[in-house]
């Protein structure tokens, strides 16, 4: 792991069921070192962390998407025993990332006990939210059991909100950003700050997502268990895993393989449907923010797929939005008109960037 002549790395991980990505940053000017991927099985977890920390050079200390923090998390956070504990009961919360994101943390505590561990979390942005942005109409009771919108996704807003900040000290305080990845949500933020977003209680909610279904009913969910017979666990799969994108197509939730498969009935559905989650998701957000001067686009999908941003753009005419069709097909970081009332942006995103600046902080203060 270790040479200590060499300079100080951060090394930044986020780990999915699936595949553990990793970057790694200068500990002192935050210039990326090195970026990559590796497939995860349950035989080769601890071999692929070492492998990763090889990659790291010098690595001073790692850092961790995790993504609930519920209420007692807000800001990042140097991992110990208790604090590991309190973040191990969010896992039901976030069922396809927080049981993975701690297995990490846990599997490094094992071998390198000595090496410090901060946690970073998709939650803590939305902390700035107002409660009537956060509370669900239920009793007393329920609510005081932490039962409430959190948000997610946190750290790419946060990062987008540095962006726009420095490429545009005046853009106009009322924006919304669309994080769309294999999850997917947006944000109501006013002068850089959360207000509002897609995603509640569950990164489940809201948006229409690569698997995972996004708003419904919850009566729905009752139905499932009282009428069809459905167990806790079979709904919990059928809404996260077989969902979205996926669910809807028959055929995938990757974008990628949809856009090239538009033609088949159900696939050009599915595209159709999941640019009306996001129409219908603007429009809302737009009335709780009283009207919209900067739209941003961000993740896989938002970022790559021009026809996707085009759909949702078309249905926003009553908006005053107008695209470039030029620019948005190049990807350029501005693709509105210079007449259209809202400015419509692409900026990439970068959630190991945000947390390796948070390292930053934690550990220098
Ligand atoms: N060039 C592209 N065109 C369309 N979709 C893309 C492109 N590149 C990536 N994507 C989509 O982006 C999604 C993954 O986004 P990403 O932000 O990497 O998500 P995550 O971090 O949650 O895995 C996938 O659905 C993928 O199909
Ligand atoms: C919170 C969430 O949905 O994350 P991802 O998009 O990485 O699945
Ligand atoms: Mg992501």
């Amino acid at each position: 792991m270790s040479k200590q002549t060499d300079s100080p790395h951060y090394l930044v991980l986020n780990s999915g069921s699936s595949t553990l990505k990793y970057a790694v940053f200068d500990a002192i000017s935050l210039a990326v070192v090195e970026r990559g991927l590796f497939e995860l099985n349950e035989d080769n977890y601890a071999e692929t962390l070492e492998e990763v920390l090889h990659h790291g050079g010098y690595v001073r200390a790692v850092g961790h998407r995790v993504v609930h923090g519920g209420t007692a998390y807000t800001q990042p956070l140097l991992i110990d025993d208790s604090s590991l504990a309190s973040l191990n009961k969010q896992c039901d919360l976030a069922p396809l990332h927080q049981p993975h994101n701690l297995h990490a943390v846990r599997v490094l505590r094992e071998l390198h006990p000595e090496l410090p561990q901060v946690a970073c979390f998709d939650t803590a942005f939305h902390a700035t939210q107002p409660r009537v942005s956060t509370d669900y109409a239920l009793p007393d009771s329920l609510r005081h059991q932490g039962l409430r919108r959190y948000g997610f996704h946190g750290l790419s807003y946060d990062y987008i909100s540095h962006q726009l900040a420095a490429s545009d000290p005046s853009a106009g305080g009322r924006c919304i950003v669309l994080h769309l990845g294999s999850g997917a949500s947006g944000c109501a933020m006013y002068k850089g700050k959360s207000v509002s977003s897609t995603m509640g209680f569950t990164a489940l909610d809201g948006l229409m997502m690569a698997t995972r279904c996004g708003t419904l009913d919850p009566g729905l969910v009752l139905h499932c268990i009282t009428h069809l017979g459905m167990s806790a666990s079979e709904v919990t799969s059928a809404l996260y895993k077989s969902s979205g994108l996926l669910g809807v197509s028959g055929y995938s939730g990757d974008m990628r393989i949809l856009e090239q498969h538009d033609d088949e009935p159900a696939v050009t559905h599915a595209l159709t449907l999941y640019c009306r989650y996001i129409v219908r998701a603007i429009g809302s957000l737009t009335a709780e923010l009283q009207g919209l001067d900067t739209l941003i686009f961000t993740a896989g999908v938002g970022e790559n797929a021009p026809d996707i941003r085009r759909r949702v753009c078309e249905q926003l005419c009553w908006l005053g939005v107008e695209l470039d069709n030029t620019a948005n097909q190049d990807n350029r970081p501005i693709i509105s008109t210079s007449s259209s009332t809202v400015t419509v942006r692409v900026i990439p995103t970068n959630e190991e960037w945000m947390i390796a600046h948070y390292m930053q902080q934690a550990l220098n203060s």
